[in-house]
Formats: C-alpha cells, structure tokens, sequence
C-alpha cells in the first residue's frame, strides 16, 4: 500500500473511532496524517467525520496555500506539522469532558495533571507523580492569529512540567498529536480520559 493511501485510511479510522465516542457531534473535529515530508492527509470542512470517504481527504502540501474545501482549522495542522517533523498524525475532537475543562483555565492559559497512573499513556511520561502541562487557548474564529499563539505558548515549556501532546481551545475542543495515528489516537484517549477524571475530582475536593 502506498503511504498516501495508509495515511487516507489512517484518517478515515480515526474519525470513526471518535464518532463512536461521541467526540465529533455534527461534523465537528478535524483529522490529518503525514504522508511524508511535505505533505499531509486532512479532512474536508464540512462533512460527517464518522463516515469519511476518501474523497473527502484532501491532499494538502504543507508549503502551498490551504486547498479549496479545506477545513478553516487546517492551517492549525499544517502549522504544526512544519514546526515538529516528528508529528505524524493531528487529531482534533470537540469531546465532552475536553471542552468542558478547557472553560476552567482559559484565564491561566494551563492546565496541570497529576496523580493518575493513566497519564503514564502519554509519551514521555513515566509516573503518575509527574506534573503534566496542557495548555488552554481563549477561542478565536482567526485561525492565523490562534496558530501563532500556539506556536509561540507550545515553544515555551513550564518549569518542573511534562508538556502534554496537545492542548485545549476554550469551549471547543482538544487537539492531540502522536508520531504515529495509533500514537494520536492514544493521546487523544488518555487526555479525553484524564479530563473526565479531573472533572469527577474536582467535584468533590474543594
Ligand atoms: C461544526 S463545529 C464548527 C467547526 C469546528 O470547530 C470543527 O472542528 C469542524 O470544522 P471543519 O471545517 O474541519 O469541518
Ligand atoms: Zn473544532
């Protein structure tokens, strides 16, 4: 099979996946994965994620302007992808525990995990002690400005924190990247999971 045709059905997978836990309600979400070096698989805006047929996967250069049909988001893939060659795949979910918790930090633009064995599923991370950085981003409808406040908050790491392989739009949604789909997919699992259970905690500690 030729790469470009694994990473099409890469992102037609990940997309049923996420439909099948309710994380992409009403054709949200967005969904790409590296073909090679200068080129992406992403999804068409628009379309129902849960049933992506190949015609609705773009074949985007990353060094050439967004093709027609390209999701707005797009360019919060490809920008990314540029940045770090060592991505291969972005997956974007407006899940509900991930876009309810991005609401409580946008003022303090982080958000910290800690004390879960499950964060131990995030690449990199090695005890559930870890302190785990997930940045919160304000929403915003311009996705060139949001991108460079991305790509400047994700080029800074917190002291003493593990940076998470994603981060939260505020009351939109997680973004969560892998070297690999099966990577992505697993991040964006254990992140989605962790802000479940941090949901759960927090209504019961003060
Ligand atoms: C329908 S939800 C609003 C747009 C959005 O946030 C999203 O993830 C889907 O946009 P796309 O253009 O990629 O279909
Ligand atoms: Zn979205």
């Amino acid at each position: 099979m030729s790469a470009r045709a694994a990473a099409v059905g890469a992102v037609i997978e990940a997309g049923r996946t996420a439909s099948i836990r309710h994380w992409v309600p009403a054709t949200s979400g967005n969904f790409s994965v590296r073909i090679d070096a200068e080129t992406v698989a992403i999804t068409r805006s628009g379309v129902d994620k849960g049933d992506l047929k190949p015609a609705d996967i773009l074949i985007q250069p990353l060094e050439q302007p967004l093709l027609p049909g390209s999701s707005a988001e797009a360019e919060l893939h490809t920008a990314l992808y540029r940045k770090h060659p060592a991505i291969g795949a972005i997956f974007h979910v407006h899940s509900p525990a991930a876009t309810v918790f991005s609401r409580l930090a946008v003022s303090t633009d982080s958000l910290t995990l800690t004390g879960w064995e499950l964060q131990k599923a995030l690449s990199g991370v090695k005890t559930h002690e870890a302190i785990v950085d997930v940045p919160v981003f304000a929403n915003d409808q311009d996705i060139g400005a949001l991108s460079r406040r991305v790509d400047a908050r994700l080029s800074r790491a917190v002291d003493g924190a593990i940076s998470a392989p994603g981060y939260l739009l505020a009351g939109h949604g997680l973004y969560a990247w892998g070297a690999s789909p099966a990577e992505a997919a697993r991040h964006l699992e254990a992140l989605e999971t962790l802000f479940e259970f941090e949901l759960s905690y927090r209504r019961f500690t003060p």
